[in-house]
């Protein structure tokens, strides 16, 4: 089955690609994705400065995903313009995920990547796991803010990651704030912030910061992250460039979001806790799942979830 798909214009070899977070902050690792079957390759969140993240104990691994409050480590964004050109040479579209702390940091950075050699530049509105400050994507007013400042750098696509929503009126208050800006994709969704995880034997958090708040990922947050795109897909139309990601480990959970209406799909957990080999795993599963259904490409499926 033809998996080759494309996001605000880039095309993309495969359907899947790694998601933002993790294993994707040095070098080392973001060329390791490089040389895997993902289809581009995807940087941690980078801010005006480096930085160490929170204290640890931050991930914990759980029986249906994981729950982290890593609090942003990174290489610091000039780090990741320096390694722009390495990263391209490895023949894949390369995505910047951005995180600033501030309208005027996400400004400097996202302009600094509008002259580099990268692709796609992810406005990441939604880390839940920085003490005291909140999730721009639950802000409609500095959602708006912001994409009047970020929209108009230069002529890479920008795309926003957005934190999971859970009401439909969240849902149309995002669209219409959305289609008023050059939004060229959204990445739904970021994990599910400030849940907690508990041990019963220790009687404390798993976790250690924010009194063992974190965003829970994997499994858990499939059906969260198939509600996001459906919604999206559907309030948005069919020009909106829309990644899927939560909870995909298998080539069927793929096609869910392609039946959701997901143009191309993120893997964040599966590849934490599986490695690199979990992209050619689930493409070879997605290939034969929608050839065993008389599928020959994408666009068979896409959006085409049906009534029951
Ligand atoms: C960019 C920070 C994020 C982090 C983090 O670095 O703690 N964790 C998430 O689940 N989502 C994020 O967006």
């Amino acid at each position: 089955v033809n998996l080759q798909t494309s996001v605000a214009g880039v095309a993309l070899s495969s359907y899947l690609m790694n998601a933002s977070g993790p294993k994707c902050t040095t070098a080392e690792e973001l060329n390791i994705i490089g040389h895997s079957q993902a289809a581009a390759i995807v940087t941690k969140s980078c801010t005006f400065e480096a930085r160490q993240g929170n204290p640890e104990p931050r991930y914990r691994d759980l029986p249906l995903g994981s729950i982290q409050s890593m609090g942003l480590p990174n290489l610091g964004y000039q780090a990741y313009l320096d390694m722009v050109p390495s990263l391209k040479a490895m023949g894949k579209p390369v995505v910047i995920s951005i995180s600033g702390f501030s309208i005027a940091e996400n400004r400097t950075m996202v302009t600094a990547f509008q002259q580099s050699d990268a692709d796609l530049l992810e406005v990441n509105f939604s880390c839940p796991n920085i003490p005291g400050k909140p999730q721009i994507a639950y802000d409609f007013e500095q959602t708006e803010a912001a994409l009047s400042q970020l929209c108009q750098l230069g002529d890479k696509p920008i795309g926003i990651k957005l934190a999971p929503y859970f009401d439909m009126s969240h849902f149309e208050s995002m669209a219409a704030i959305i289609k008023r800006y050059p939004v060229k994709f959204i990445t739904c969704v970021n994990s599910i912030g400030n849940t907690l995880v508990i041990d019963p034997e220790t009687e404390s958090p798993v976790i250690k910061p924010k009194g063992g708040y974190g965003g829970l990922c994997g499994d858990y947050i499939k059906p969260i992250g198939l509600a996001n795109v459906r919604a999206f897909r559907q309030l948005l139309g069919d020009d909106m460039g829309i990644i899927g990601v939560g909870g995909i480990k298998t080539g069927s959970d793929a096609f869910e979001y392609l039946l959701a209406g997901a143009d191309a799909v993120q893997i964040a957990t599966c590849f934490e806790k599986e490695g690199p080999s979990c992209f050619q795993r689930i493409e070879q599963e997605l290939s034969d799942f929608m050839a065993k259904k008389g599928y020959q490409q994408l666009s068979d499926a896409k959006g085409k979830l049906k009534a029951l």
